[in-house]
C-alpha cells in the first residue's frame, strides 16, 4: 500500500491546529495531529520541507520502519518539533492500518482492556469560592475526578484560571502575555483551597492539581506534605523536570501522588523517573511523544514500575490526538486516567469524531481507524492566527517558568 500524497492542513477555529493527511494508492487515508502550541509553523516546516518528501512512495503498512527512518535516520534525534512531526506521521499510519484491517484502532493494539475511559475535568476560579462553584458545576456535568485551580491573592493572573470556566485557552495573544508569579504566595494559598474543597465535597471526590512547573524540589516537597490531608489523586508538574533526579527529593518527603510529562518528547525524558519509581503517572501523550509507536514503549516501561498513564488532553491537542489517545487508553493495561478539556463547537465541526462523553467517561467509537476525520473545506474557513503561550516573571522582574 503506497503513500501517494501527504499534506499539512492548518486551521484556527479559535486556536491553531496542524493536521497531517496521508493518502494511499488503495484509496485509504489517515489523519495525524501535529499541533505544538505556540510553535505550530515550525512543525509545518519540519513536515513540508523535510519529512514529507521522504515519505512519498513508501509502503504505508511499514509503520515501524518509517518511524525508525525519521528517528534514527535523521541523525538529530528527539526534541518537541521533531517528535511532534513524527507523531503526526505515525498516528496517520496507524489510522490507515486500522482502516485497512477494518478494525477500530484499539483492536489492533491488543483489544479492549476496559469498557470506558475515566477522564478528569477542569474547575477553576479567581478565588476559592469561585473554584468551589466550578467544582460543583463539573460534578453536575457528570465529571468524577476534577482538577482544581484557583487565583492566588496578590497575583493578577494565575495558570489554569481563565475567563471562561468551560473552555480554557492559554495561547491567548499574538505576542506573549506576561504573568507575575510568587511561589510563597502560591504555597500559602493552595492548601487553603483544598481544605475548603474537602470541607464542601467530602472525602470521596477525586481532586487533582497542576503546579505547572513552578516550584523547586524542596518547595514541591513542602506542598505535597501540606496537601496530604486532602488526599489528592495527583499533584502535576510540581517542578520543571529536566533534572529527573530532582524528584527523589520530593518523593522522600511526601506520599502525595505525582504526575509529570506533558512536555516530554521521548522515553529518555522519563526513563529515570519511571525506573526509580519517582512518579505515579506519566502524562506524555501521542502528539508530543512520537506517536502510538513510541508511547507503546513508554507505557510498557511504566507498567514494569507500577506507573500508570495519565495522558495530557488540553484543548491544544486536537480531536485527532484525543480520538487516537482514547483507543490507546481503551487498550493499555496500565491506564490511569485521561485529561479532557472540551473543544469548542467550531473545532468539533472541523474534526468529526466518533468518541463521546457520558457520565465522567469518554468512549472511543467502533469505526475502523482512530475515528477522527477532518473537514478540509470547513477548515479552510479558519486561517492560521499567530498565538503564543504566556511567559511568567517573578515580582522583581526575573523571567520564570510559565
Ligand atoms: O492541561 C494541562 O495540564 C496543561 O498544563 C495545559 C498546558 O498549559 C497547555 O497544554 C500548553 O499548551
Ligand atoms: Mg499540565
Amino acid at each position: 500500500m503506497k503513500i501517494i500524497a501527504a499534506r499539512v492542513i492548518i486551521c484556527s477555529p479559535g486556536r491553531n491546529f496542524v493536521t497531517l493527511k496521508i493518502e494511499t494508492d488503495q484509496g485509504l487515508y489517515g489523519i495525524g495531529d501535529a499541533t505544538l502550541n505556540g510553535r505550530e509553523l515550525a512543525v509545518v516546516s519540519m513536515l513540508n520541507d523535510h519529512m514529507l518528501p521522504c515519505l512519498l512512495g513508501r509502503d504505508a503498512s511499514q509503520i515501524e520502519d518509517i518511524w525508525q527512518y525519521f528517528y534514527r535516520g535523521v541523525y538529530w534525534r528527539r526534541g518537541p518539533v521533531n517528535m511532534t512531526a513524527l507523531a503526526a506521521v505515525d498516528m496517520a499510519l496507524w489510522d490507515i492500518k486500522a482502516k485497512a484491517a477494518g478494525m477500530p484502532l484499539y483492536q489492533l493494539l491488543g483489544g479492549r482492556s476496559r469498557d470506558k475511559v475515566l477522564v478528569y475535568g477542569h474547575a477553576n476560579g479567581n478565588d476559592i469560592d469561585q473554584t468551589v462553584e466550578a467544582v460543583a458545576k463539573y460534578r453536575e456535568l457528570g465529571y468524577q475526578p476534577i482538577r482544581a485551580q484557583s487565583g492566588v491573592p496578590g497575583l493578577a493572573s494565575t495558570y489554569g484560571v481563565s475567563k471562561d470556566t468551560l473552555f480554557y485557552e492559554p495561547a491567548d495573544a499574538d505576542l506573549p502575555t506576561e504573568n507575575l508569579w510568587s511561589s510563597s504566595k502560591y504555597l500559602n494559598h493552595t492548601p487553603k483551597l483544598f481544605a475548603e474543597l474537602r470541607r464542601q465535597f467530602g472525602d470521596e471526590l477525586h481532586l487533582l492539581h497542576d503546579v505547572h512547573h513552578r516550584l523547586t524540589p524542596i518547595e514541591a516537597a513542602r506542598l505535597g506534605k501540606a496537601l496530604e490531608p486532602y488526599k489528592l489523586f495527583w499533584l502535576e508538574d510540581a517542578v520543571p523536570a529536566e533534572l529527573q533526579q530532582g524528584f527523589r527529593l520530593i518523593r522522600q518527603h511526601t506520599t502525595t501522588p505525582l504526575a509529570v510529562g506533558e512536555v516530554f518528547s521521548s522515553i529518555h525524558d522519563c526513563q529515570q523517573l519511571i525506573s526509580e519509581q519517582l512518579i505515579d503517572y506519566i502524562r506524555t501523550t501521542l502528539v508530543h511523544g512520537g506517536g502510538i509507536t513510541h508511547l507503546r514503549r513508554i507505557a510498557a516501561l511504566a507498567e514494569l514500575y507500577h506507573v500508570k498513564t495519565g495522558f495530557h488532553g488540553a484543548t491544544d491537542l486536537s480531536p485527532v490526538t484525543m480520538g487516537a489517545a482514547l483507543h490507546f487508553d481503551t487498550w493499555v493495561p496500565n491506564f490511569g486516567i485521561q485529561e479532557y478539556m472540551r473543544h469548542t463547537d467550531a473545532t468539533d465541526a472541523i474534526f468529526p469524531h466518533d468518541y463521546h462523553f457520558n457520565q465522567g467517561f469518554l468512549h472511543c467509537g467502533e469505526s475502523p481507524g482512530h475515528g477522527v476525520d477532518i473537514d478540509e473545506k470547513l477548515a479552510a474557513k479558519y486561517p492560521y492566527q499567530r498565538a503564543y503561550l504566556p511567559v511568567n516573571r517573578l515580582e522583581d522582574g526575573t523571567l520564570f517558568n510559565w
